[in-house]
């Protein structure tokens, strides 16, 4: 294609998208009649964790704040989230340009896809992620937590000193294996690299670029709206010309070869199931089933015609799973191992939980089933573990914000009342078409009027109360007309006067809920029980106490940029680079809480 074409194709998109940033800024949505800060919505990012959760504290459950796409409505009330991410779903959509560009990343998988092809692809994934499944992949995850184990115990000294550990970039190859093998079937073994291979390093940096990319998502939706996908391919080829040295359009080329890199590892092991499939190897009923990708084709063969996912959209699930999975479960188990080197009681009531559940003849004593793995029901069962990762996700969401915004005009009840712009008090928000709401998790989740006066706490020890009184179905949202609607005898945690909020796990909105709720979060919890249990059970783990040269001692702090992200406080590190610096020692008889 002569340059000119491509050249008159880039600079005529560019004033498209401009033209489209001019109209939505002049139709944005304002005058939304609701109390809210001076602060506008770039101050979440940048006023850390504490900020974002005084702000519902200080407002309530719904705060209005400026932003660059005009008033935006930062939401924390049971009811209003309710209606968001449940009844009035179809309402409150991913953004479009969100859309897209997952699209363009991952190709059909459930983040890049909307409406009924959305719908159908639930469908079909949904099941796959069942406890019976679980069950089934457990022993790979477990094999996993054992070589994190392995792998870290071999740094250490045998005379039962410690040293002290980055543990972050271990516990991240713990997660992308746990993912690549237990979810996809791909043995990534990153974990006994001595360095990552091109897919593994692709996995790590895609989020990190794609964060980097933020504003060129409207660009993506005009240029899919407007161009074919020949011309689109032009238009990238045209940008991520070698020529052009700038560090964005290095970014750029970087990009594109991360996706191609995830791409062709995707299709290869695509290719490699299918054919096992065609062949009936896996078509046998049984306990051959290796991986969740191997339980869905199986599922998606079975299906009909109408129901059945293309080729495609399988490849998409592939890369998306890993997006979504691998990061999100690092960012949970580092901040829970941080947190057990912090609270040493914690870690050792845990150890003994653990070791007297591994000593029970019971399970010593099943053949099938080797000594050092617990069986998936013991497991998931065991009260004080339970409490540890449920405080852990409850405190720490992964992904503390998510963004929806209203397609048409509507009106948002609350439960809890809030001021309007002039002082008065309200229980109901007008919003205009247009207007996007953030869906605080974090502030969900730290609600003192629904977990108590200590929500800001991490108290392990809250759950085991709650426990026994966790009706079965309260995991389930799906029906549920109104929150204020769940008839409650039994006082349990998340729960007050019958009303909690919208949620597939434990009252909490970690994994949010509606046809959107993370479809991962029973393999999310089960990694995250078998790495700590695995982990505990071998390893000791305390603060950095080893001073440097100008007598400072490493002080993990961790970031709050919309997502968590531990560094090492100044003077002693950097602040910028991500790491979880930990002493680390083998276990030792009076380590136990006996
Ligand atoms: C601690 C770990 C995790 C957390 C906190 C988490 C949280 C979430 C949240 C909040 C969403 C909703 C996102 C949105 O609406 O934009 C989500 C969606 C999703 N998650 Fe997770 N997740 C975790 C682990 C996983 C794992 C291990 C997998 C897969 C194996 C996974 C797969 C997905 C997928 C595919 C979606 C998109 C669902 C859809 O749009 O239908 N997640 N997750």
């Amino acid at each position: 294609m002569p340059l000119p074409v491509v050249q008159f194709c880039v600079i005529g998109s560019f004033f498209l998208v401009l033209y489209k940033a001019l109209i939505s800024l002049l139709r944005r949505p304002n005058g939304i009649d609701l109390d809210g800060p001076n602060g506008g919505v770039i101050k979440l990012f940048e006023g850390g964790m504490d900020y974002c959760v005084n702000l519902s504290e200080q407002y309530g459950g719904a705060v209005r704040l400026n932003g660059p796409y005009g008033d935006t409505v930062y939401v924390s009330d049971p009811r209003a989230l309710h209606h968001i991410v449940v009844k009035d779903q179809h309402i409150f959509e991913e953004l479009e340009d969100f859309i897209v560009s997952n699209k363009l990343v991952f190709g059909e998988g459930l983040i890049s896809t909307a409406g009924e092809q959305h719908r159908r692809q639930r469908k079909l994934i949904s099941p796959v992620f069942s406890t019976s499944n679980m069950r089934r992949v457990l022993s790979t995850v477990h094999h996993i937590a054992d070589r994190l184990a392995s792998t870290l115990t071999a740094k250490l000294p045998t005379d039962g000193s410690h040293n002290e550990i980055d543990v972050l970039p271990w516990l991240s190859r713990c997660a992308l294996d746990s993912i690549c093998n237990g979810v996809l079937g791909y043995s990534s073994n990153s974990l006994s690299a001595a360095e990552d291979d091109a897919y593994a390093e692709a996995v790590r940096s895609v989020g990190f670029l794609i964060g980097k990319f933020c504003l060129l998502r409207p660009f993506m939706v005009i240029v899919t709206h407007y161009c074919s996908p020949y011309w689109a391919r032009k238009v990238l080829d045209l940008i991520t010309a070698p020529w052009i040295p700038t560090k964005f359009m290095r970014d750029i080329r970087e990009m594109r070869r991360i996706i191609e890199t995830m791409d062709c590892v995707s299709r290869k092991v695509f290719a490699e199931k299918k054919a096992t499939m065609e062949a009936d190897m896996l078509c046998r009923d049984g306990d051959s089933i290796l991986s969740m990708m191997d339980i869905m084709l199986k599922a998606n063969t079975a299906s009909s015609n109408v129901t059945r996912l293309t080729d495609a959209e399988l490849l998409g699930q592939m890369n998306v799973m890993i997006f979504a999975g691998v990061d999100t479960t690092t960012s949970a188990i580092a901040r829970c191992v941080y947190l057990l080197a912090q609270h040493p009681c914690v870690q050792a009531r845990l150890r003994s939980e653990i070791s007297d559940a591994m000593k029970s003849s019971r399970y010593q004593e099943d053949g099938d089933i080797p000594s050092s793995e617990l069986p998936y029901d013991v497991l998931m069962s065991l009260p004080f573990l339970d409490g540890i990762v449920k405080e852990t996700f409850r405190l720490y969401p992964s992904l503390p914000l998510m963004v929806r915004t209203a397609t048409k005009a509507t009106t948002l009840p609350l439960h809890f009342p809030v001021r309007s712009r002039s002082g008065e008090s309200t229980s109901t928000i007008t919003i205009p078409k247009g207007t996007q709401v953030i869906i605080s998790i974090l502030a969900a989740n730290r609600h003192q009027g629904m977990w108590g006066a200590d929500a800001n706490e991490w108290r392990p020890e809250r759950w085991l109360s709650s426990l026994l009184a966790v009706p079965p179905d309260m995991d389930t949202p799906v029906g549920r007309e109104d929150v204020t609607s769940t008839p409650r005898s039994t006082p349990v945690l998340g729960v007050k006067d019958g009303v909690h909020f919208p949620s597939v796990y434990s009252n909490m909105m970690t994994f949010l809920a509606g046809s959107r709720s993370c479809i991962g979060f029973k393999f999310a919890e089960m990694q995250m029980k078998q790495v700590l249990a695995t982990l505990v059970l071998r390893l000791h783990f305390s603060l950095p106490t080893q001073r440097n040269a100008q007598g400072h001692v490493k002080e993990i702090q961790w970031k709050f940029k919309g997502f968590h992200i531990p560094v090492v406080k100044t003077p002693a590190g950097d602040g910028v680079t991500p790491q979880v610096p930990l002493n680390v020692r083998l276990v030792r008889t009076d380590d136990f809480a006996w």
